[in-house]
């Protein structure tokens, strides 16, 4: 059976049931559509493993505020629904057996927002964040250890505390790594990076013989060192890079129809799959997650060749 046909007799079972449902108000009923869904989909993701997988998959969560607009939504109704949508997007994430995700919670710009907008996200941040501590947490269902990455002192005392205690309380989870990006903008990440890594050589130098114009010759970690050749390599920046906890993406979902990456990844994403579907973060679903594997793979031998190409740069001491 073409997976295909799979959906289309899913759809029409589904449609069948919320109908009974409706009918009847039945929970029974409601119990069958979920494992019938449920079973569908894991279903359709062992097809989908028989091709290559990505082993990393980022959102960029646009369209939040226009979602609650468009359904006439109080103010901040929008990113509630937004973590539901979070929610199901680990889930198939971690369903298929993608083992790295990141999130761009909260840009270091959108603290230009209005006082009450970034207020309201915060209040919604620590309960959402407080939430990924407990037992039943998807977090802890999946076997997840959490980071939040970003430049974390800017974000106020609680909320920082809270990213704390989850990345302590998940910190021994094995299965998958979640990376939520808060106070996060490539550009703060890349000055950051190569701030850590001048000031760790600089601690490591001492100089055997100045030249003229340059520092000639050092010692550098024990090592003789001569001023031709470079003395931050990009492996040194790397390292230093918040996002040095996962692999580069192989994915990057924006919805909202945009294909702009606003700062986020900028560094890791140079041979990665953007794709960009026209609905609001809220309503992004399980087709989209789909259509988006199934262009991944479509992609994946140029992708991957071009990023072989680019680890071989780092070999050769770039
Ligand atoms: C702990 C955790 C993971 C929390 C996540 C909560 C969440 C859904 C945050 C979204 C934040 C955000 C600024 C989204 C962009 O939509 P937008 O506000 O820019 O909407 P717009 O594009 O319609 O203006």
């Amino acid at each position: 059976m073409s997976s295909g046909s799979t959906l289309g007799v899913g759809s029409a079972l589904h449609s069948f049931l919320v109908f009974q449902m409706e009918k009847s108000n039945c929970s029974r009923a409601r119990q069958i559509l979920d494992s019938l869904v449920s079973f569908l989909r894991k279903f359709i993701f062992r097809i989908l493993s028989m091709g290559p997988l990505p082993n990393h998959i980022a959102f960029i969560m646009d369209g939040n505020r226009r979602y609650a607009k468009k359904l006439n939504l109080i103010d901040g109704a929008g990113h509630k629904v937004g973590f539901l949508a979070v929610t199901s997007m680990l889930k198939f994430c971690y369903e298929l057996g993608v083992r790295n995700v990141t999130i761009y919670a909260f840009s270091i710009d959108n603290f230009k927002r209005s006082p009450e907008e970034v207020q309201s996200l915060m209040e919604l941040m620590q309960e959402k964040i407080e939430g990924l501590i407990k037992d039943e947490s998807i977090v802890n269902c999946y076997g997840v250890r959490v980071y939040f990455v970003g430049n974390l002192k800017l974000l106020s005392e609680p909320v920082r505390l809270a990213a704390e205690r989850a990345m302590l309380a998940t910190a021994k989870n094995s299965k998958a790594v979640l990376s939520i990006c808060v106070a996060y903008t490539s550009t703060n990440e890349i000055v950051n990076a190569v701030e850590e890594s001048v000031e760790e050589k600089w601690n490591q130098i001492t100089v055997l013989e100045a030249s003229g114009a340059g520092y000639g010759l050092i010692k550098l970690g024990g090592i003789e060192h001569h001023e031709s050749e470079p003395l931050i390599k990009l492996v040194d920046i790397e390292k230093h890079m918040y996002m040095a906890v996962a692999p580069d993406p192989d994915i990057i979902i924006r919805t909202s129809g945009e294909a702009r990456l606003s700062n986020f990844l900028l560094w890791q994403s140079a041979f990665c799959y953007l794709y960009s579907p026209s609905v609001l973060w809220p309503e992004i679903g399980l087709r989209h997650f789909l259509w988006a594997i199934l262009n991944f793979q479509r992609h994946h031998s140029y992708l991957n060749k071009k990023g072989e190409q680019l680890q071989h740069l780092l070999q050769d001491g770039f």
